[in-house]
């Protein structure tokens, strides 16, 4: 598999990234056998001795994903020096007092802790703390960023509130800045599924990565987007792309960007004739919608990884096999041609550019 350096920071980065929120038993609860399972093919399917990629955060499970990551590598006895890991900060974890957690309801399945938004200067430095005492050594976290900004903005009641709020994140900042400078964390980033939040830190903060989530499709890439792509390859930031198939519905699932859209509701439709037209063009041309949809996110120079989801053991390998696929030129071309992906798109069989020879005619 591909291997990207990250940013200037001497770390390389595997073509793929393993999501790890199902260690935090989202939405279902996943026994620990299965966790270890889930854990032992990260290893299996990399190259021989190559790093595997992982991206957590203290949120996931209120800390029960960090450690049962950091469990599993110990039981595996995981030379430390093979993990990438990148660590969200922000929720800290606390002891449970009500019977069911009292952050994002319903979403976490038989947890035995709670957790409490923190941010500012303090408050990163406590969920750093927390996590790295949760994973356990000899295993760090070299990745950091804070999880995820743009819902934190949006939850905003004014422009006063925004302004309060985006000073705490940028206080967040200032203490991952620090121990990056200090060789505490190697990379500091920021992911979001608002890709103008994204950009909004990247403005502000020096970024060493950017983690896209819902944003750069084979559904939707606006060309906006592509420009802030091609901004942050300029400033030698690496590009992390996630949620490619916006939270499943591309690929036949319920949900898209993480609600369950309606073929009743007129603004849904769309939705529905796309991924039709999308799967019937796969059908045609033999190639996986989940081949397509990794290929797709891959290809903008910069993004240098994809992130995926494994609640199940087996399509650990399932997810290697398509960041490694590849679809032919043929169908980008009648992806192009059907609507299915902008014909502007600069990046798989793009239109030739007409030659001067042509063009003086
Ligand atoms: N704020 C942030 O930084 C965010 C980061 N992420 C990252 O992205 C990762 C992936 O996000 P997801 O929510 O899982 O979105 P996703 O777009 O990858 O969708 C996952 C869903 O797609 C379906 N699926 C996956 N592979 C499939 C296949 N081969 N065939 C058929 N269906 C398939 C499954 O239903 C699965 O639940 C996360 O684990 C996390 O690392 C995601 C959202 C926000
Ligand atoms: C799987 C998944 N779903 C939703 C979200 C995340 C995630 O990893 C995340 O980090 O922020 C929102």
């Amino acid at each position: 598999m591909r291997q990207t350096p990250l940013g200037q920071t001497g770390l390389t980065l595997p073509a793929l990234v393993h999501g790890t929120s199902c260690l935090g038993n989202l939405y279902e609860l996943v026994e620990d056998e299965t966790k270890l399972a889930i854990v032992r093919q990260w290893f299996a399917c990399a190259d021989e001795g190559a790093a595997v990629a992982l991206d957590t955060a203290g949120k996931y499970g209120a800390g029960l994903a960090i450690e049962k990551i950091g469990e599993s590598l110990r039981r595996l006895e995981i030379d430390p020096e093979r993990v990438v890991l990148s660590n969200k900060l922000g929720w800290f974890r606390t002891p449970l007092t009500t019977p069911e957690p009292t952050f994002e309801r319903g979403v976490w399945a038989g947890i035995e802790h709670d957790a409490e938004q923190r941010l500012g200067y303090q408050g990163v430095l406590d969920c750093w703390e927390q996590g790295n005492n949760l994973l356990g050594a000899p295993y760090r976290p070299q990745l950091v960023s804070i999880h995820d900004p743009d819902e934190h903005l949006a939850g905003a009641g004014s422009k006063t509130q925004r302004d309060d709020r985006l000073g705490e994140v940028l206080e967040g900042y200032r203490a991952l800045g620090e121990l990056r400078a200090a060789g505490e964390a190697r990379a500091v980033g920021v992911g979001a599924k608002d890709w103008r939040v994204a950009r909004e830190i990247a403005e502000r903060v020096d970024l060493d990565w950017v983690m896209l989530a819902n944003s750069l499709t084979i559904h939707r890439h606006p060309s906006e987007l592509l420009a802030f792509v091609d901004e942050l390859v300029a400033k030698g930031v690496t590009i992390i792309n996630s949620a490619v198939f916006n939270a499943g519905f591309l690929v036949g699932g319920r949900y898209y960007d993480y609600r369950v859209p309606s073929k009743e509701v007129e603004a849904d439709k769309p939705l529905f004739a796309w991924r039709e037209k999308f799967l019937t063009l796969c059908r045609e041309h033999d190639v996986e919608p989940s081949v397509a949809c990794v290929r797709f996110a891959l290809s903008p120079p910069g993004v240098a990884a994809v992130a995926m989801n494994t609640s199940r053991p087996e399509r650990v390998g399932e997810n290697t096999a398509a960041v490694e696929a590849d679809a032919p030129d043929s169908f980008w071309r009648a992806a192009k041609q059907a609507g299915v992906i902008d014909a502007a798109y600069p990046y798989l069989a793009p239109t030739p550019a007409p030659s001067p020879r042509k063009m003086r005619c």
